[in-house]
């Protein structure tokens, strides 16, 4: 698979470990290059997922959380900020999530590299649930902003 890795001036402590991550796990990394501006970063990489020239994409700032927010702004694009292996491997699995956003003010290399494995390793499980679920969050991107009321009892 190949790979798009981005990132702000923040991100690049992890630099290294993140590609060589990538490598290790038997993938294609792609450095697409470095910003000073979150956003821009965020959006070099969904562009590369939206022009099917890479499968996933690896985008690192100073708390992960500021690339997740720009990068989930563009249509198609599911993007997670997670600093744990479960959640790195189930937003794969569960979420179909195609952009994993790290913090490299908030986590080391080792956990990187340990990220990175987990995102690379997992694959979407296709399950009924998660289809339906997926299905959703695709409505939410494609209506118009909602009226403030709640749609429905919890359940
Ligand atoms: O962490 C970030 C956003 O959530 C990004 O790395 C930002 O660039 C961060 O805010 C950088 O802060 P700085 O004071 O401009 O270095």
């Amino acid at each position: 698979m190949r790979i798009a890795v981005a990132f702000d001036h923040a991100g690049v402590p992890l630099r290294d470990a993140i590609l060589a991550a990538v490598t290790a796990a038997g993938h294609e990394a792609d450095e697409l290059g470095t910003w000073d501006d979150y956003p821009v970063a965020a959006l070099a990489a969904a562009s590369a997922i939206l022009d099917r020239t890479h499968e996933r994409a690896i985008v690192v700032c100073g708390s992960g959380a500021g690339i997740a927010v720009a990068a989930t702004k563009v249509r198609g694009i599911r993007a997670a900020c997670c600093h744990d292996t479960y959640s790195a491997a189930q937003c794969v699995q569960h979420d179909d999530v195609n952009v994993l956003c790290l913090g490299a003010r908030v986590i080391g290399p080792a956990l990187a590299d340990a990220l990175v494995t987990a995102f690379a390793g997992a694959t979407f499980s296709g399950e009924e649930r998660h289809v339906r679920r997926l299905a959703q969050v695709a409505a939410i991107e494609s209506s118009p902003p909602p009226a403030p009321t709640t749609p429905g009892a919890p359940s």
